[in-house]
């Protein structure tokens, strides 16, 4: 089925074909910090990534991800509201047609220009897609992007775009340190929920940063310069990739910072 994000394929379609989208613990969610708990309880997340680990970037025509090697525990997440080990799969990010818009979890109904979405699978599963089908299979660390400054690290990225403009290109990725797109501060809320693109397993536990990192117009206007579709194609330009929040459905949402 080819979901997209336009009126007649987009976010309010995907139920017809995937029934789950109006489940118990849907994502993305409107994070209200008021209404979070804090759990004394939640260790700090330990991101341990290894940038031999990083593979190739791809236009898959819904986002674009950057794809790792993960049949060794080189890249990982540990601790944080989690138990045992998950590995790192790839990350991806949504945006918007303007800075107005573009990430999928809200802050008290704040929109921020682009999310940034790091996907782990936990290894007591043997692979990444047994994983996605349990409901502790994944955890996802998602980060903000916010209009300012010029971001170094995440040019990298964004200069590797000229080779997979459209649907379907992928080009290798060498040795980048997913690191570098973390902010400061690791303080984060955590729900559990599921992907907020179709499948839309519900086997998602949402570890969300308080802080975001910085993006410059420039950098916002080039992850638009990106297309959903393939070459020969009339072309379409990849925006407004983003699922808006779902139900919360009674789900706690806790805080690891008072
Ligand atoms: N926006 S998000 O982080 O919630 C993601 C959406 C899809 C993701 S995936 O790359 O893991 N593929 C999902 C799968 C395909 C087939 C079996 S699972 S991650
Ligand atoms: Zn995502």
């Amino acid at each position: 089925m080819s979901w997209r994000y336009a009126d007649n394929n987009g976010p309010a379609k995907w139920v017809e074909n995937f029934p789950i989208a109006d489940g118990p613990r849907q994502s993305p969610i409107d994070i209200v910090p008021g209404e979070a708990s804090y759990d004394a309880g939640l260790k700090p997340l330990s991101l341990k990534y290894d940038p031999s680990t990083c593979l190739d970037i791809l236009n898959n025509g819904h986002s674009f991800q950057v794809t790792f090697v993960d049949d060794g525990d080189n890249s990982t997440l540990t601790n944080g509201p989690i138990s045992g080990t998950y590995r790192l799969k790839q990350f991806h990010f949504h945006w918007g047609g303007s800075d107005d818009r573009g990430s999928e979890h809200t802050v008290a109904g704040t929109k921020y220009p682009a999310e940034l979405h790091l996907v782990h699978w936990n290894t007591k599963y043997p692979n990444f897609g047994d994983a996605a089908s349990k409901s502790d299979g994944l955890a996802v660390v998602g980060v903000f992007l916010k209009i300012g400054a010029d971001n170094p690290n995440l040019q990298k990225v964004l200069d590797a775009f000229d080779s997979i403009k459209a649907k379907g290109k992928q080009t290798t990725f060498p040795n980048f340190d997913p690191t570098s797109l973390l902010p400061g501060s690791l303080d984060y809320w955590t729900y559990d929920g599921s992907l907020t693109t179709p499948p839309l397993l519900e086997s998602v536990t949402w570890i969300v940063c308080k802080e975001p990192i910085s993006v410059s117009p420039a950098q916002m206007a080039k992850f638009r310069s990106l297309l959903f579709s393939a070459e020969g194609e009339p072309e379409c330009c990849m925006v407004d990739n983003y699922r808006p929040p779902q139900p919360l459905k009674g789900r706690p949402v806790r805080a690891s910072f008072k």
